[in-house]
């Protein structure tokens, strides 16, 4: 086998894979407390941690603990989710009215995480041919929050079924800032073991053998 130096030791590897794997997207399992503020400093450390194209650190976190702002952001969702249950048929839409996809009144902080898309001026390191870099960067700013989250016992929640510009009036952003990810955090009485979506039989997990590729795609990998 071979040995870098470099590697984490055997505990610190397993806590960052466990925190990989056991990270869940949380609706139901909010528990009211508090989260203390170093730890939510921590939380936006790691976030402010994440790669940027260009070193660009588009985000900004727009923490919310206002009822007032969360019930509007509420009343938006329910609004889109009503849309969203149309494109169902069936069966199908009884299932999708039936799921929980947000918990955004029972977890004590929202938090959004924006894209401020012209920081560090018109031309950034690395942006030239793929715009949307910027948004992908923030993207992993909130995967680092994510999974920092799961290692401090708290539960995260994307929300993303809100309609974009009623979101960026709701929290006041200017014209070039991306209302990207907007998420309730929470200490939880429970992480499920897989993802809820897949507990309730919406849909399962796809088999990672099918979805890797050797060279070009649909060619088997030729790993021997
Ligand atoms: C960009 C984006 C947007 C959303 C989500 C995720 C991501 C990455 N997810 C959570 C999603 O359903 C969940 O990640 C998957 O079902 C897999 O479950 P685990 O995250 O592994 O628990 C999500 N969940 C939800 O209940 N309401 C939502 O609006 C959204 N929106």
């Amino acid at each position: 086998m071979t040995t870098s130096n470099n590697a984490f030791s055997d505990a610190e590897r397993r806590g960052l894979y466990r925190a990989i794997f056991e990270r869940r997207d949380v609706r139901s399992q909010f528990l009211p407390d508090r989260i203390p503020p170093d730890v939510l400093t921590r939380l936006l450390e790691a976030a402010h941690h994440a790669p940027s194209v260009g070193f660009m650190q588009p985000w900004d976190f727009i923490v919310i603990e206002s009822r007032d702002v969360r019930e509007t952001v509420l009343a938006m969702f329910e609004q889109e989710n009503q849309k969203a249950a149309e494109r169902f048929e069936g069966e199908r839409k009884a299932h999708y009215r039936s799921l929980k996809l947000q918990g955004i009144m029972e977890s004590p902080i929202n938090l959004c995480i924006t894209c401020d898309r012209s920081r560090g001026g018109p031309h950034v390191l690395g942006r030239n041919s793929i715009v949307e870099t910027d948004l992908f960067s923030t993207c992993l700013a909130v995967q680092n929050l994510w999974l920092a989250a799961r290692a401090e016992g708290i539960g995260v929640g994307w929300v993303s079924i809100l309609d974009q510009e009623q979101l960026s009036t709701a929290l006041s952003l200017p014209e070039h800032v991306y209302p990207l990810a907007y998420l309730c955090l929470g200490y939880v009485s429970e992480f499920l073991d897989q993802p809820e979506l897949e507990a309730k039989g919406w849909r399962s997990r796809l088999s990672l053998s099918e979805l890797v590729h050797g060279d070009k795609w649909g060619q088997p990998l030729n790993n021997g």
